[in-house]
């Protein structure tokens, strides 16, 4: 028997409130376990599509499901649970820069924590240790008191990815994680996501502008055009001059 998908598009659109159509009739399944690249030229819809999954962005009509549960109509407790098992990570790291890398990667916690207790920092031994071990799957242990303004750009991204396992999540949203980071320090932050989604099975969607990193680390791509689905391959399938396609012919647009 196969699987159910762990993420599934059901005829989504998305229009924001002045009319511009960020997704339009949005369908297709993704497996658990998936290494997903989303590309399309800037504007195609990239970003509205990841914040989609994690309820960022409101859907106008269709039906996202997670776990074969329909997450349009989630509210308090239950969006807050849908949160919790989906990590996202940004081009800008979003840490909290005069803060240590111990105190932003227990932030990561905070959904399990009354409000008082996280202004207070009053965190417990064990999720201290959680932070610790989530830093050692990032191979910055030995960072945990530094600032993280005293880190340099992939370790941030690094340290904002810990900061999502403190969620222990089945999901990681990456909306273009590596966008301002060089080569090298982007391979440590696409090595480590890829290391997340082979050994502990985390379901890893990746928004990309590199056509270069989309082959190397997805195990499917799909393109995105003026918010629709025009490609979706597994990455046996894809073809440079496909890709070339969907870059070349969305300036046509
Ligand atoms: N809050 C918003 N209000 C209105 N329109 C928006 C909003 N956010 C995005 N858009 C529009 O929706 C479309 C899709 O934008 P989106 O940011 O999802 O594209 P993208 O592929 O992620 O682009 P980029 O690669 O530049 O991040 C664009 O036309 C954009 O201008």
């Amino acid at each position: 028997m196969t699987q159910a998908p762990i993420i599934s598009f059901k005829g989504v659109n998305k229009i924001y409130n002045n009319g511009t159509v960020g997704l339009k009739d949005i369908s297709f399944d993704i497996p658990r376990g998936q290494f997903l690249v989303v590309v399309g030229l800037s504007g195609a819809g990239k970003s509205t599509l990841l914040r989609t999954i994690n309820r960022m962005h409101e859907i106008t009509s269709g039906e996202i499901t997670i776990e074969e549960e329909p997450i349009n109509d989630y509210k308090g407790q239950s969006l807050r649970l849908l949160r919790r098992k989906i990590g996202m990570i940004f081009q800008g790291f979003n840490l909290i820069n005069r803060s240590s890398v111990e105190r932003n990667v227990l932030s990561g916690r905070v959904s399990y924590y009354p409000t008082w207790k996280t202004i207070c920092g009053l965190f417990t031994k064990a999720d201290r240790e959680m932070a610790v071990r989530s830093l050692q799957r990032v191979n910055l242990a030995d960072k945990l008191y530094t600032r993280a303004d005293e880190l340099s750009g992939g370790q941030q991204q690094r340290v904002a990815i810990a900061r999502t396992l403190m969620q222990d999540p089945k999901i990681i949203l990456a909306d273009e994680p590596v966008a301002s980071l060089d080569p090298l320090t982007t391979a440590t932050v696409m090595d480590t996501l890829q290391r997340l989604n082979r050994e502990d099975g985390i379901t890893v969607i990746v928004n990309l502008h590199s056509v270069a990193l989309a082959r190397k680390y997805a195990d499917r791509i799909i393109g995105l055009r003026a918010g629709q689905l025009v490609y979706d391959q597994p990455i046996a399938a894809v073809t440079e001059a496909d890709l070339n396609r969907i870059y070349a012919e969305g300036e046509q647009v």
